[in-house]
């Protein structure tokens, strides 16, 4: 199995990347696993109290579950992955069955933070734009299909999005074999990720 890590800062464009690199695969030989699926069971809160988490802190997620689920991958074992909402700001209780496929993307704001998640992965990929239009586009995205406000957005961008993203998660640009530079929609890269699997797999 190749297990592929992709981070970068919140609205960097990690999720439209792979699904860019998906597209021309099959179903059958390819999987992704979202980090946000591997926040902590918070079920314990009230959704007054669910709200005030730090959910740019490595604290957030259960990386020990993330762990445990991507050597039972690669060992040739499905997991349930559980699955998540962001509008409740908890897991929904449900799961989602994943099987072992050739290969296996993983990606997450966070997920580069993890020395053990690191060792997993057989390429290391950091998306990257710049901090402005990675607001931008967050802005847009949350209030479009996270349930958000103008002042929920800013408020979690100064208090945590911002302060984090400088202390955890652009640090982890050092550990990647492939940057992506996002501010445009870059089908070069997205191509040469695709070559790369598409080697794999013949
Ligand atoms: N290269 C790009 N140019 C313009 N908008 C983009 C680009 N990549 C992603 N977007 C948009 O920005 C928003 C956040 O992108 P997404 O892929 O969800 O980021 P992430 O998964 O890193 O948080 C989405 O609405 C998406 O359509
Ligand atoms: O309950 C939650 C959990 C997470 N978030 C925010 O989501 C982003 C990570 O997702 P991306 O798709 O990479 O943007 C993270 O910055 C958290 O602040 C949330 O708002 N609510």
């Amino acid at each position: 199995m190749l297990i592929i890590g992709i981070a970068g800062g919140t609205g960097s464009g990690k999720t439209t990347v792979v699904n860019q690199i998906v597209e021309e695969l099959k179903n059958d030989e390819v999987d992704i696993i979202s980090q946000d699926s591997y926040y902590q069971d918070t079920s314990h809160l009230s959704y007054e109290d669910r709200v005030k988490i730090n959910f740019d802190h490595p604290k957030s997620i259960d990386f020990d579950l993330l762990v445990n689920h991507l050597k039972e991958l690669k060992a040739g074992k499905s997991i349930e992955e559980p699955l998540y909402s962001f509008t409740e700001h908890n897991r929904t209780g449900e799961t989602r069955t994943i099987h072992p496929r050739k290969v296996l993307i993983v990606e997450g704001i966070l997920i580069l933070t993890h020395p053990d998640i690191r060792e997993l992965f057989d390429i290391k990929i950091y998306v990257h734009a710049d901090s402005d239009e990675r607001l931008i586009r967050r802005l847009k995205r949350d209030i479009n299909e996270r349930g958000r406000d103008l002042d929920e957005v800013l408020w979690r961008y100064q208090t945590t999005l911002k302060p984090m993203h400088q202390q955890f998660i652009e640090p982890t640009k050092e550990f990647a074999d492939i940057i992506i530079p996002t501010n445009r929609y870059n089908t070069v890269a997205v191509d040469i990720v695709q070559t790369i699997i598409k080697d794999r797999l013949s």
